[in-house]
């Protein structure tokens, strides 16, 4: 299931989802005692952290996390990291934990098995998730072209995966649709045209091998928050 939001402007959206997301923070907090989040990297959500890190929250018992990395260094430009600690863990945010996927030496299975109980015991089920989504139908780190795209899309599997698209760069650390979709709050973040006709590819269509965001549309159980601006 999913519902589209419009906004006529980028930082109109920005503030909107910032104001939803820090409610739902703060009332996991309240009802828990902590709080996880999941954002996506890429070009669209800098604007979004920034209105989000400025929201007074008990930001001590908010864990941040990444949907997807990729394994480069801290201080590549392609980090997701970076951009999050760049953007997000800035101003009042500045006190929340961040839970890093790239962890480790290696992308090895040690390493994903050590990674996945962390996240197990710290962070999951994820309060709040914001997706993004390519022009391929990709979001997070579940890529069509890639051969662990059934392992991304499959309800069994482990809540980070490694994914080695053939189409973008980077090996990726990421989160598969089953631990993704388990959260009761999934955003779909994007921006400008080609997005929204891609959008409406997605949503007219079933086969999620072919564009991995129709399974956060199509399934019935998750009901996908679509903000999308000009
Ligand atoms: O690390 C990443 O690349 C992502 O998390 C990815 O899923 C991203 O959200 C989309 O590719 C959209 O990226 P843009 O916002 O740059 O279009």
């Amino acid at each position: 299931m999913y519902q589209i939001n419009e906004f006529q402007q980028r930082h109109i959206l920005d503030a909107a989802l910032a104001d939803r997301v820090a409610n739902l923070l703060l009332a996991a907090v309240a009802e828990k005692g902590k709080a996880s989040i999941a954002v996506s990297g890429g070009s669209t959500p800098k604007g979004f952290f920034q209105a989000l890190a400025k929201k007074k929250l008990p930001w001590h018992a908010i864990t941040v996390t990444l949907a997807d990395e990729r394994w480069v260094n801290i201080d590549s430009s392609a980090s997701n990291t970076q951009l999050v600690y760049e953007n997000l863990l800035q101003d009042e945010a500045a006190g929340a934990t961040f839970f890093h996927l790239k962890q480790g030496k290696t992308c090895c299975e040690q390493t994903l098995s050590t990674l996945n109980l962390a996240a197990e015991r710290t962070l999951l089920p994820l309060d709040v998730v914001i997706l993004g989504m390519g022009e391929d139908g990709h979001t997070a780190s579940l890529f069509p072209c890639s051969d662990e795209i059934d392992q991304c899309l499959a309800l069994d599997s482990p809540a980070l995966i490694k994914v080695e698209p053939k189409t973008a760069p980077h090996q990726r650390i990421s989160f598969s649709f089953a631990a993704l979709a388990a959260s009761a709050n999934v955003f779909l973040h994007i921006s400008g045209e080609a997005k929204k006709q891609v959008l409406a590819t997605a949503i007219a269509g079933e086969d999620s091998r072919e564009m991995p965001i129709r399974a956060f549309l199509h399934a019935p159980n998750v009901n996908t928050q679509i903000y999308w601006a000009e």
